[in-house]
């Protein structure tokens, strides 16, 4: 894909990250294709206006090692299969931004010869430098982790200006507007703010992480067609944590 510069682009390289939930789309459980089409479609006017892209996709729409655990699964091989789920999405989204002729590769965090390549940093920033999609998936590699420290942790060591977390809510609120109704939005907050009301939105491992290496954070509605491009080049969406 032709890259044109022809807009103003706030972040040059980001790390996007999508909730495993958000791909089912209007379903209970795995992956909606007309989902996947869509977010490929609204990375590759991204990568179309000169912006790197890495990418981190939860695995929460297959499984997630805390509900494996409180359904009797030993907490570890729940969260390796957790992990091993996020491996799966990546795969699905690399098959979508190709057939939407988006160069993209899947590194995993944990070792998977054959399927897709092990995860370097160094090869990462080669990759996203050359305006290939970079999905990081496997999480950490590590237990008792979340994708949303994935996030953090790769875009902290990628160097991106900002993570941007894609999700069902449009922004930050006081409590989950998904139980309260009278919950009211943030346009921007601290991360010390985010920590000191426990506020739900992201894990407070991963603000903590954030908070320590400055790494803004942007969270917004993936429903919202436009609204990451908007956001990229400087749109007012969702919340700012910084
Ligand atoms: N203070 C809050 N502001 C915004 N969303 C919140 C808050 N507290 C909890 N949430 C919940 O966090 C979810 C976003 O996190 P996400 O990682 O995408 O979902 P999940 O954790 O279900 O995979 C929202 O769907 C929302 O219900
Ligand atoms: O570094 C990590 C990242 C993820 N997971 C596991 O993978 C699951 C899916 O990730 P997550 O719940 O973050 O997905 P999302 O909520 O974004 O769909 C988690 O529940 C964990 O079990 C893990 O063990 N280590």
């Amino acid at each position: 894909m032709p890259v044109v510069h022809d807009r103003s682009v706030k972040y040059k390289r980001i790390l996007l990250k999508l909730s495993g939930e958000a791909l089912m789309g209007e379903h209970d459980f795995g992956i909606d294709p007309k989902v996947l089409d869509r977010m490929a479609q609204e990375v590759g006017q991204l990568i179309g206006i000169g912006v790197q892209v890495g990418l981190v996709i939860g695995g929460g729409n297959l499984f997630r090692g805390a509900a494996l655990h409180e359904a009797g699964m030993d907490r570890v091989t729940g969260d390796h299969m957790g992990m091993l789920a996020t491996v799966m999405n990546g795969l699905a989204m690399r098959d979508a931004l190709e057939r939407a002729g988006i160069r993209s590769r899947v590194m995993s965090a944990i070792p998977m010869s054959g399927v897709v390549e092990h995860y370097d940093r160094r090869t990462a920033i080669r990759y996203l430098t050359a305006s290939d999609v970079v999905i990081f998936s496997a999480g950490t590699g590590n237990p008792f982790f979340t994708t949303d420290s994935a996030a953090c942790l790769r875009g902290i060591e990628i160097d991106a200006d900002v993570v941007i977390k894609a999700t069902k809510v449009d922004g930050v609120y006081d409590k989950d507007p998904v139980k309260h109704a009278d919950a009211v939005k943030y346009d921007s907050l601290s991360y010390d703010a985010v920590l000191d009301q426990k506020l739900g939105v992201m894990d407070l491992t991963a603000i903590c992480l954030v908070r320590d290496h400055n790494m803004p954070v942007r969270v917004f509605d993936m429903t919202k067609p436009g609204a990451l491009l908007n956001l990229v080049t400087g749109g007012k969406e969702g919340t700012v944590i910084e």
